[in-house]
């Protein structure tokens, strides 16, 4: 028998060892051409959705130019607010197309300058084209624009979130809320940009690129809706609809001084759309509007809180908008709080409060000192709660994808190998005890048994926050609307622990809107010096107010589950007293 060699090995001599070297040879180079095949079969991917997106906005904008609409014309109708929209679209002042077409060149200028929109809506003339014919003018949306953030599910539409592994899985239907919105007289004519997975509060993605903030280019503008509130706030949209199970409402909605309106869990439906955490229950996404004033989230919800919604959603609260409670002028109870105990907010938010505890004090409102108790077990069952698959949810769809520098650090917190992650909780502890906390409570839950006491742990956290709020008799509370203004482009996963602002509302379903109420000043940004610098997240933001002047500044405004109405009227009285 001839010896095979294999460079200086003799197989004869040691069978087994080559036996067992080939097939882990051959399994390694295996995966490997597979992990390279579907990697550049996703770029692939990648290349053709961008190129596709690019020729339908390349197709609006040749239409646009032979419309020959002009300037002061679209400036003139996007600059309508949305009651004065309405009621010439009403009365017949403005033509339901020409309001499109104006709407459609605004969208692109503002792309051009923030790369906010995903694609236009090539059905939006027709659409447009059939509300003239077959929708009342009486209807609360006849004729308005809308835009739609991308996990808004459009038939033949694919809703990527940045996953690559999503592009080419168009919709069979559009989602309810969309369904009702057309219902209502609304036109959708664009889709708008969000960050790889929605679980970040910056804006990029490895399929559409980083959207920017209007205000400061240089800047995010907040997310994961922060196409639509960087459209909102370049007046290339009157009214937007996005999502929220963390601040994704809000988030973007502080960054580029914008309206957001975030329901509890259930008062509006979520059929229809996208999200890689749908499995996750303990914390749910909740689908509001986004808008240019309070007015606008109001027509929103007045016009998507009817018997159609209910219909072809059984599984919402069938509760119509109770227009008695949103006009009630009784002199209300208000807690307010500009320091949640968890993340220290920079002097801006904590003025932003102080603005508006003094308008609604003026008003004849009580104002007294509130915040929900034990911040941080908020933040830890929040994290717990959204990582309670291990990450596994994310891991698989991201498997052969590009990672964006937007969920990085989630995911590699998410991902580390246990004894390691051991070993920096039990450090970290010591050193930056936040990030301690949230590296413990990303490792997820171990079994079902622990999932189950991890839903237990976060209904006694609602019980305990609700008889909290009780016992002080509030009708409702003010919080800064986020934990920082805009911070530059890719800084935000550094500065992660600033989300406890919004994601403690989202433990607990409570609605929750924000509102601009000020403008970052010179006062706020030499105020920084005494800002603490104890974790990464605080020396985020500190680098990140520098030159922060005239960045938007927002308040939230929180009331107890289902009490929506109350709380856009907290909303309405401090713009009221803002604007006076
Ligand atoms: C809540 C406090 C977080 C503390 C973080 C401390 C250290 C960081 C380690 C853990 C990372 C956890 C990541 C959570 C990030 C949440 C960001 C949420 C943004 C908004 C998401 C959203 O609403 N999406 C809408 C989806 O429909």
């Amino acid at each position: 028998m001839t010896t095979l060699t294999i460079w200086d090995w003799e197989v004869e001599k040691y069978p087994l060892q080559v036996g067992v070297g080939v097939i882990i040879g051959g399994w390694t180079f295996v995966k490997l051409v597979n992990y390279f095949l579907q990697r550049s079969k996703l770029k692939s991917a990648r290349v053709r959705k961008r190129a596709e997106c690019k020729q339908a906005k390349q197709v609006l904008e040749d239409q646009i130019k032979q419309r020959n609409i002009s300037k002061e014309v679209v400036e003139e109708i996007t600059n309508l607010s949305l009651s004065e929209l309405q009621s010439k679209l009403k009365d017949g002042t403005l033509d339901v197309l020409d309001v499109l077409h104006a709407y459609q060149a605004k969208a692109l200028e503002c792309d051009e300058k923030t790369n906010c929109i995903i694609e236009p809506f090539k059905e939006a003339e027709e659409w447009a084209a059939s509300v003239k014919e077959n929708v009342s003018k009486d209807s609360p949306l006849f004729g308005v624009p809308v835009s739609l953030k991308e996990n808004y599910g459009v038939e033949g539409y694919d809703s990527v979130y940045g996953m690559s592994v999503l592009i080419g899985k168009p919709s069979h239907e559009d989602s309810v809320i969309g369904q009702v919105l057309r219902s209502q007289g609304a036109i959708p004519y664009v889709r708008t940009n969000v960050p790889q997975t929605m679980i970040s509060w910056d804006c990029s993605n490895p399929v559409f690129g980083a959207t920017k903030n209007p205000h400061d280019t240089t800047r995010t503008p907040g997310g994961s809706s922060g196409g639509e509130c960087a459209l909102l706030a370049g007046q290339g949209s009157i009214l937007g609809f996005g999502s929220d199970i963390g601040g994704s409402l809000r988030i973007p909605s502080n960054m580029c001084g914008t309206y957001g309106f975030k329901p509890t869990v259930g008062r509006l439906s979520a059929k229809g759309t996208h999200g890689c955490t749908k499995g996750q229950q303990i914390v749910r996404a909740a689908y509001g509007p986004l808008a240019r004033d309070v007015d606008g989230l109001v027509t929103a919800m007045k016009a998507l809180l009817v018997p159609l919604m209910f219909k072809l959603d059984p599984t919402v609260n069938p509760l119509p908008f109770r227009t008695e409670v949103f006009e009630d002028n009784r002199k209300l109870k208000i807690g307010w709080y500009d320091n949640d105990g968890w993340f220290t907010p920079p002097p801006c938010m904590q003025r932003g409060v102080a603005i508006a505890k003094a308008k609604l004090e003026a008003m004849g409102h009580t104002l007294v000192p509130w915040k929900p108790p034990n911040a941080t077990l908020g933040a830890e069952l929040y994290v717990r709660a959204m990582f309670s698959d291990k990450c596994e949810t994310i891991n698989e769809m991201l498997r052969y994808d590009t990672l964006d520098v937007c969920f990085m650090i989630q995911y590699t917190m998410a991902n580390i190998y246990w004894p390691l992650r051991r070993f920096l909780v039990f450090i970290l502890h010591y050193l930056m005890p936040s990030l301690s906390t949230g590296l413990k409570a990303i490792a997820g839950c171990d079994s079902a048994y622990d999932f189950w006491n991890l839903a237990v742990a976060a209904e006694d956290y609602r019980k305990m926050v609700i008889e909290d709020w009780q016992s002080h008799d509030l009708d409702a509370v003010i919080s800064p609307g986020f934990g920082c203004p805009a911070i530059p482009l890719k800084t935000p996963a550094l500065a992660t622990s600033a989300v406890s602002y919004t994601t403690i509302f989202n433990v607990l379903n409570f609605p929750a809107g924000s509102l601009p109420v000020t403008k970052v000043n010179a006062a706020d940004t030499a105020n920084m010096k005494d800002y603490p610098t104890i974790d990464l997240a605080h020396k985020t933001v500190k680098k990140g107010m520098v030159g922060a002047e005239g960045l938007p500044v927002n308040v939230q405004c929180i009331t107890l589950p289902w009490h929506e109405e109350q709380c856009l009227r907290v909303m309405k009285d401090l713009e009221t007293a803002l604007k006076a």
